[in-house]
């Protein structure tokens, strides 16, 4: 097991990355001796659960009672209903400011129980338990929250979990297409700031996902959380430099919108935006980053690189502009003036609408 520390003025977790976590007593002792839980209530998915539940409540129930609601695996669970659903049964079940919640799943268990864990009673603690290759990069940082249909992650808070346990041996089970997915925020991780990064996933991606060995798995992660563990613990609110892991985020975000949510996976989207923001990057700042190879060898990973098109690009331009990011209407986008050297600058929309033209799929 590896274990990365989380440190700031106002906040400090672990990170444990390693094989059968669910079932450590090690790693479970600790935490329920900081925490002295009075419950647990894991939120968890229908895929998850059906894999996973078990193993992590008849090791929690050692500890106190274990209460659980599995959703609607799915980004559409990300959202208004399921969160009031949520809350609802916590009320009725009397979980107290001692419950602990446990978020068992990917992203969207992580960002939608880390809501609820932020809300419920104005904050009960809560444990991430990433289960997805993209969840090393919802887990940490403690933003959470829910979709609205005028865009993704609209409603939400700052609020960091207790702890982080990556147990591994659950990606053995994640279908491949949400192992590419999760590449994508490894790979922005590295056009962001580690290039090194960027050639050692472009290795991996290409092996089957059973054939790749849990310490590869492990090493990527590590590196990959790192790189965002450094970020937040400067700027956990993002006032500044955690705009930085937005890069590739203000047109993947208009394009799950305008798709509908759970249409296309955050990871596709967030990677056709990454290679929108390169070609504009090249624009803005007359540099080659040679992002037509870049397509070119994210296409032969698997991915998609072109504007889904059934997006308008005047619609994801309207969307751009309500982007977190956005002051006072204008579009804000990370650019690199050169690989791993992230910037946020304001943009034309004119600009960018040709750009977002020429990048949209021939049908
Ligand atoms: N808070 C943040 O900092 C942050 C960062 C990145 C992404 N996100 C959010 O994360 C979400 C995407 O997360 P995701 O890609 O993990 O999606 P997800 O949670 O929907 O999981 C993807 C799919 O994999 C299934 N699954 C999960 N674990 C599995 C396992 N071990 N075996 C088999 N199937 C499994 C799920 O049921 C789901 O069908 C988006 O909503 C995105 O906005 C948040
Ligand atoms: O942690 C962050 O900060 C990120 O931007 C990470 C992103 O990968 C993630 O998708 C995040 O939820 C996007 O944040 P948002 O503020 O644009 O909703
Ligand atoms: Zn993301």
């Amino acid at each position: 097991m590896q274990t990365l520390m989380v440190e700031s003025d106002t906040f400090r977790y672990p990170i444990h990355i390693g094989s059968n976590l669910l079932q450590s007593n090690q790693v479970w002792d600790g935490l329920v001796k900081q925490l002295s839980p009075s419950s647990f209530f894991i939120i968890t998915d229908t895929n998850v659960a059906k894999r996973y539940l078990d193993r992590l409540q008849s090791q929690l129930e050692q500890y106190a009672q274990t209460d659980y609601m599995v959703v609607e695996a799915g980004e559409a669970s990300k959202s208004f209903v399921t969160y009031e659903r949520l809350l609802t049964y916590a009320l009725k079940q009397g979980f107290d400011r001692s419950t602990v919640i446990i978020a068992l799943g990917g992203g969207v268990v992580g960002d939608l129980a880390g809501f609820t864990a932020a809300t419920y009673l104005r904050g009960v603690p809560y444990i991430q338990i990433p289960t997805t290759l993209l969840a090393h990069d919802s887990s940490v940082g403690g933003k959470t929250g829910i979709n609205h249909s005028e865009g993704k992650n609209m409603i939400g808070a700052f609020y960091q979990p207790a702890a982080v346990i990556y147990d591994v041996t659950t990606l053995k089970t994640l279908p491949e297409h949400e192992w590419r997915s999760g590449m994508a925020e490894v790979i922005k991780h590295g056009f962001i700031q580690n290039t090194k990064l960027l050639q050692s996933v472009k290795r991996t991606v290409s092996t089957p996902i059973g054939d790749i060995n849990a310490e590869s798995i492990e090493n990527i992660l590590y590196t990959s959380i790192d790189v965002k563990r450094q970020i937040v613990e400067r700027d956990e609110k993002e006032k500044g430099e955690r705009a930085f892991l937005n890069f590739g985020h203000t047109v993947g975000h208009a394009i799950e919108a305008e798709l509908g949510y759970g249409e296309i996976t955050h990871g596709e989207a967030v990677m056709i935006g990454m290679m929108v923001a390169l070609k504009v990057s090249e624009h803005y700042y007359e540099v080659d980053l040679a992002s037509n190879s870049w397509c070119e060898d994210m296409k032969s990973l698997g991915f998609s690189v072109r504007i889904p098109a059934s997006c308008d690009s005047r619609s994801l331009i309207e969307r751009m502009k309500r982007d977190k990011k956005s002051l006072q209407s204008d579009i804000r986008m990370v650019l690199l003036p050169s690989l791993g050297v992230p910037n946020l600058v304001k943009v034309d929309s004119t600009f960018i609408e040709n750009i977002l033209k020429e990048e949209l799929e021939e049908v």
